[in-house]
């Protein structure tokens, strides 16, 4: 009995199809419509009803490379092969027929068997190029426990930099310059001001603070995230900044009650800074809807605050459309 070849999609491999190229020859289209019409009954009907299952009962599985699976429409129809595939131009620039090697050779053979029939080698790129540096903008008012928080997740985290801001306020107990701020004179922060140093600067109850570009650009250049610890003012002006291209998250404690205990705890202020600082929060706590994300840092729960930030850098990698900083 003559032979006929049928290719199988891979979504439909239980569809056998029929392509130009495959076809016996003694092809005509009036032999080729009617063993179209009986494969496509016998796929439709238990074998039993059907006199010729032969002609489909072993459908050798094979593609030829860079050819179109529009060879003939699906079984629900008898269409005649598209014009596009028997264009001359269209032939000429089909690469030769390989077949695929049997279902049981080995593993190597079968990877090398893909490859001949796709006709070209399976590439080793990954799907994924490597996530570029983030830039996140960690803000929250005063007391919220942004110091506490950013310390831990450079303990329990690699690859982050925090960078260092520089402030013109007195240095507080147990704080290290150039570790926690680079404690800088009033005339010393004017002058980094005008030489254009600074990615963002602001006067804050008083003091100035302001984030050095270059150390920015120094570690991202490394492939590190970069941490800014900013107020709410800062990252405003961040945002007008860097819009898109950085990641803001917003600290909050779990109440204005719980916050204002960790601020009187900390006996770094006096009453009337106490004051200032809580009624400022009271406004800031307005501006969380400016942020990407917010995150709780709950009385005695800094580390779940922590794993919330890891959380967001994990998510922040594994978008499609991924942000880009340029400082
Ligand atoms: N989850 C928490 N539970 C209990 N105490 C906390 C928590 N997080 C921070 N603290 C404490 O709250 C106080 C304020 O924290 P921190 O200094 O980190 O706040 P901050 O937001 O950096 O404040 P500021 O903006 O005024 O510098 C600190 O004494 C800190 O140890």
């Amino acid at each position: 009995m003559e032979r006929v070849r049928f290719l199988t999609s891979p979504l439909h491999h239980h569809q056998p199809r029929l392509t130009p190229a495959l076809l016996p020859a003694s092809y005509s289209p009036s032999s080729m419509l009617l063993r179209r019409l009986f494969a496509s009954l016998s796929l439709a009907q238990p074998a039993s009803y059907f006199p010729l299952p032969r002609l489909i009962s072993a459908p050798s599985i094979s593609r030829p490379a860079g050819r179109s699976w529009l060879g003939f429409a699906g079984r629900e129809s008898f269409g005649f092969p598209l014009m596009a595939l028997s264009a001359p131009a269209e032939e000429a620039r089909r690469a030769p027929f390989v077949p695929l090697p049997p279902s049981n050779a080995d593993k190597a053979e079968l990877y090398k068997g893909l490859e001949a029939t796709l006709g070209s080698p399976f590439s080793s790129n990954p799907f994924c190029p490597p996530p570029n540096p983030l830039i996140l903008v960690v803000s929250g008012p005063s007391g919220v426990g942004k110091d506490a928080v950013i310390k831990r997740l450079l303990e329990v985290r690699e690859g982050i930099h925090f960078v260092v801001t520089a402030t013109s306020r007195p240095q507080r107990p147990g704080e290290v310059d150039g570790k926690d701020y680079f404690f800088v004179t009033k005339e010393e922060f004017v002058s980094m001001i005008e030489r254009d140093e600074l990615l963002e600067h602001a006067l804050v109850y008083g003091d100035y603070k302001g984030i050095p570009k270059q150390q920015i650009r120094e570690y991202m250049g490394k492939g590190f995230d970069i941490i800014l610890r900013v107020d709410i003012q800062g990252a405003a002006t961040l945002r007008s900044i860097l819009g898109g291209s950085a990641v803001f998250i917003f600290l909050v404690a779990e109440s204005e009650e719980a916050l204002v205990k960790r601020l009187v705890s900390r006996k770094t202020e006096t009453a009337e800074m106490l004051l200032v600082r809580v009624a400022t929060a009271r406004e800031e706590v307005r501006h969380m809807k400016e942020f990407d994300y917010v995150v709780t840092n709950a009385e005695g729960k800094l580390n779940n605050a922590v794993k919330l930030m890891e959380s967001i850098i994990d998510a922040e990698k594994a978008k499609v459309h991924r942000r880009n900083a340029v400082i």
